[in-house]
Formats: structure tokens, sequence, C-alpha cells
């Protein structure tokens, strides 16, 4: 079998390495019951995830595991949303033989750790089964072989660390787990001329979700018992674990997050809850200037109306560095200052915590000034520097944007063009759009 071993600069997760906080969604999974409460997972535990299909539903050329939004792949994301919690040691990706290349290029560009590459079979079972004997091949201690195996579609992004503990213990006490959904719409069964031949009782059924668990020798066992028609035509693990190893899978209700990526519009979907995750919070930087201070209160409230949170520091020196890896915003506050320079310590500071390999930071220079001539020429200037910083900007994947807000001495307007300034930073952080980078809008 083989197996390709990605090797990453700065080895798998080796001292110093930036840990990046994981994009976390809040979800019902959040919330802990008996099954893993306060529960640790004090055992190996390897992650397989089939990507070897080709997407056809999606009716696109690339297959949707590789399709990307906000620079990167789905199953990147995928990935990391393994790779960040501790007790997972092995993500095996299982990639159609014509795709291995591309995945390995996406995990040095992403700097994936804990990752190696299987190639795929014609079926999705075939796919996984690739995948459980490129586990048994690894060579490593008997002490080190998986207690658990998870099964997760690579396309299926969004999985809290919460409920894969549930999944994992369970797996481990019962043999097998899997995630379940309620049923959407009502399960019919049709003639073979095509006409209602009945319908099933929805309440006494569930849809099979993802991630499912497996003791390694049960899910090992089942792929080397079951039929060529399981591999051809199968699409559940958990009933071969019950149909040849006689273990019947603990099922736990998961979070909506769950879904599956399989029509186009499902990554439209998956890439608006990035962005609404991402866009949850701010930091507003006021440079401790007294003037900032004044646009702080309307800021706060208007972001509050949109539900995004926004801290105010006046830098992101010592502790309120910290922000750094909390939040994926940035409004940094100048008064009739034309320098970047403190646009610049933030693009600074977000290189050194290698923040944008995740996710694109949203950086916006909100410069305050009079509206005299000399200031209004003076914009001109600015609306270069600030066009020249962006482009650098976005080769590290930062998007930064400029907000020109005059001063006036009218209340009313000077009230209404905060307010504009509110609405158009967060617009521009919902929308991270690359085509406006640069740009320095006026309020
Ligand atoms: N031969 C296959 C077929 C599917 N999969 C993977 O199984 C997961 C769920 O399958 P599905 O959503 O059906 O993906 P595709 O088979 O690619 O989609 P389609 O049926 O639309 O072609 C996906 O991550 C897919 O890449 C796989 O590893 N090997
Ligand atoms: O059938 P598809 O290949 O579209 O997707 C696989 C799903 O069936 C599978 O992930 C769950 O039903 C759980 O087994």
């Amino acid at each position: 079998m083989e197996v390709s071993h990605a090797k990453v600069p700065g080895g798998d997760s080796g001292p110093g390495r930036p840990s990046h906080p994981g994009l976390f969604l809040t979800g019902e999974a959040g919330k802990s019951d008996h099954l893993s409460a306060g529960r640790t997972v004090d055992f190996p535990v390897s992650v397989i995830l089939p990507a070897g299909g080709t997407g056809e539903r999606t009716g696109l050329q690339t297959p949707k595991q590789f399709c990307s939004f906000l620079g990167r792949p789905l199953i990147s994301y995928t990935i990391q949303a393994f790779e960040r919690v501790s007790w997972v040691q092995i993500v095996v990706v299982v990639v159609a033989k014509e795709n291995m290349d591309l995945m390995m290029d996406i995990i040095q560009r992403f700097q994936h750790r804990k990752v190696r590459v299987v190639p795929g079979g014609s079926t999705r079972h075939r796919s996984i089964c690739n995948g459980v004997m490129a586990l048994s091949e690894e060579e490593r201690p008997a002490a080190d072989k998986p207690k658990v195996v998870i099964v997760h579609d690579a396309v299926r992004p969004f999985v809290e660390e919460d409920f894969l503990r549930k999944i994992a213990v369970a797996a481990k006490e019962q043999g097998a787990a899997g995630a379940i959904r309620p049923l959407v719409s009502t399960v019919i069964a049709t003639t073979s001329e095509g006409y209602l031949d009945h319908s099933l009782e929805r309440a006494k059924y569930r849809a099979s979700e993802m991630p499912q668990g497996f003791t390694y020798d049960v899910i090992y066992q089942a792929y080397q018992r079951c039929t060529e028609s399981d591999f051809e035509f199968g699409t559940e693990c958990l009933h071969l674990a019950l149909q040849y190893c006689g273990t019947n899978a603990k099922l736990i209700e998961g979070p909506p997050t769950l879904w599956k990526v399989t029509y186009k519009r499902d990554l439209a979907a998956a890439e608006s809850i990035i962005k609404d995750t991402l866009a949850q919070s701010a930091c507003l930087l006021t440079g401790g200037l007294a003037p900032a201070a004044a646009l702080t209160d309307v800021l706060q409230k208007a972001f509050g109306a949109l539900d995004m949170r926004l801290d105010v520091i006046p830098d992101l020196v010592g502790e309120n560095a910290r922000c750094l890896l909390k939040v994926w915003n940035f409004i940094q506050v100048s008064v009739n200052s034309s320098c970047l320079s403190e646009v610049e310590a933030i693009l600074v500071a977000l290189e050194a915590a290698n923040r944008a390999l995740l996710h694109p930071p949203v950086v916006i220079w909100v410069n305050m000034s009079s509206a005299d001539e000399k200031t209004i020429n003076r914009t001109v200037a600015e609306s270069a520097a600030v066009m020249d910083l962006a482009s650098a900007a976005k080769l590290r994947n930062v998007l930064l944007y400029g907000i020109q807000l005059h001063q006036s001495e009218d209340t009313e307007r000077w009230e209404r063009s905060v307010m504009k300034v509110a609405e158009m930073a967060s617009a521009l952080i919902r929308d991270r759009n690359p085509a406006l980078v640069g740009q320095l809008l006026q309020a």
C-alpha cells in the first residue's frame, strides 16, 4: 500500500510552532452530557478522511473536496478541524491517485501536520478500507496502534471537538458509534412503476451522519469480511460493523453543523458559515488617542446591533497581543495622521503569529482627519499608500481596507459619518472581499 508521508517545515508539531486556535463553531454539541461530560480521551485515536470522490452532484469539474473558499480548499478546513484536537494522532486522507500530488501540495501550503495520504478506491467503502489497511501497515509500536478509528467524510468541514470526543469514547466502549440527525423529509418506498409503495414512520428513523467511530479491530475485521457487493454498493460503515462483527453501534445525535457538502449550493453555504464565524468579533485599536475613543461607543453599539463583539484596546503590545489569537478582524484608528505605521505594526504582528495561514485576517484603517483643503489634498497620497500596503498584505493573505472619516463640528453630520464607518467596517469584515482591498472608502 503506497502511503505518502507529508513532510512539513518544523516537523509535525515541533516546539515553538504557533498553536492556531481552530475555527470553532458553537452549536448544540457544545453541550456535554453523561456520555462524555468531563471524559478524557486517553487512548490512541486515528482519523480516516475519505476524499477520493469526484463530486459529480456539484456539477463542477473540480472535486468538491478541492474547491476553495477564502483561499483554502474545503478539505483543508476538515483536516484542520481534526489536527487541532490534541488526542488525534494521525489523519489519513484517502484521495484518488490523480489527486495525490494536489493533496501533498495542500498539505505543504497549509502546513498540515499529522497527515498521511493514501490512494482511494472506486467507491467510498473501498477508499475507507484503503485507509484502514494503511493504518495496519503503519510502522509503529503495537502500543501506538490506534485503539479507535474515526471515519469522517472529508466534505464535512464542521466537526466540534466535544462531539468528536463523545463518538470516540462511545466507540471505545461499544465497539462502534455514529452521529445521527433527525430526518427533515419523510422516507418513502416506491414501486417499480414509480408510485408510492409505502412511507416510513419518520419518528422511528434518523439520518446517519459523520463522524463515526470504531475500535480498530472492529473496522478492520468488518472490511476483511464484507462482500464485493458491500464494497460496490454500500454506504454505511455502521452496517458493516453489525453485519460482520456483530457490533451494534451506539448512536449519538449530533449538532446541525455535521451536514455533508454534496451540491454546489452546499459550497456556498459552507463559505457563508465560515465567514460568519470569522466575523463574530473584532478588535478596535485606538492608539490611546482621546479623539479615537470618541468612536468607541458608537462603533460598539453598532457592532452589537449586528451581533458582533468589539474589543477596544490601545495597541497590540504586551498582554493586548492576545487579541491576535482570538479575533480575525482589526480596526486601527488614526487621528490626523497619514502615517500607516500602526497598520504596518499589525501586519508584522499577524505575520509573526503566522495567523493568516488558516484564514484571511481583515485589517481596516480608519483615518479621522479634519476636512480642510490641506487634508483633502493629503487624502490622495494616503490612498496610494493604502493601496501599496494592501497589495503587499494581500500576498500574505491579509485583507487591508481604508476608511476616511472627516471630522465635523456639525454633531448630526458627525454621528451620521461615524455610523457609516460602523456599517462599512462590519460589511468589509463580513464579506472579506479581496476585490476591495486597498480602497480608501469615504464615510
Ligand atoms: N470512491 C470514493 C467516493 C467518495 N469518497 C468520499 O466519500 C465522501 C462522501 O461521499 P460523497 O459525498 O458521495 O462524495 P462523491 O462521491 O465525491 O460525490 P458524488 O456522489 O456527487 O460524486 C466524500 O468525501 C468523497 O470524496 C471516496 O473517498 N472515495
Ligand atoms: O452516500 P454518499 O456517498 O453521498 O455520502 C456518504 C453518506 O452516505 C455517509 O457519509 C453517511 O450516510 C454515513 O454513513
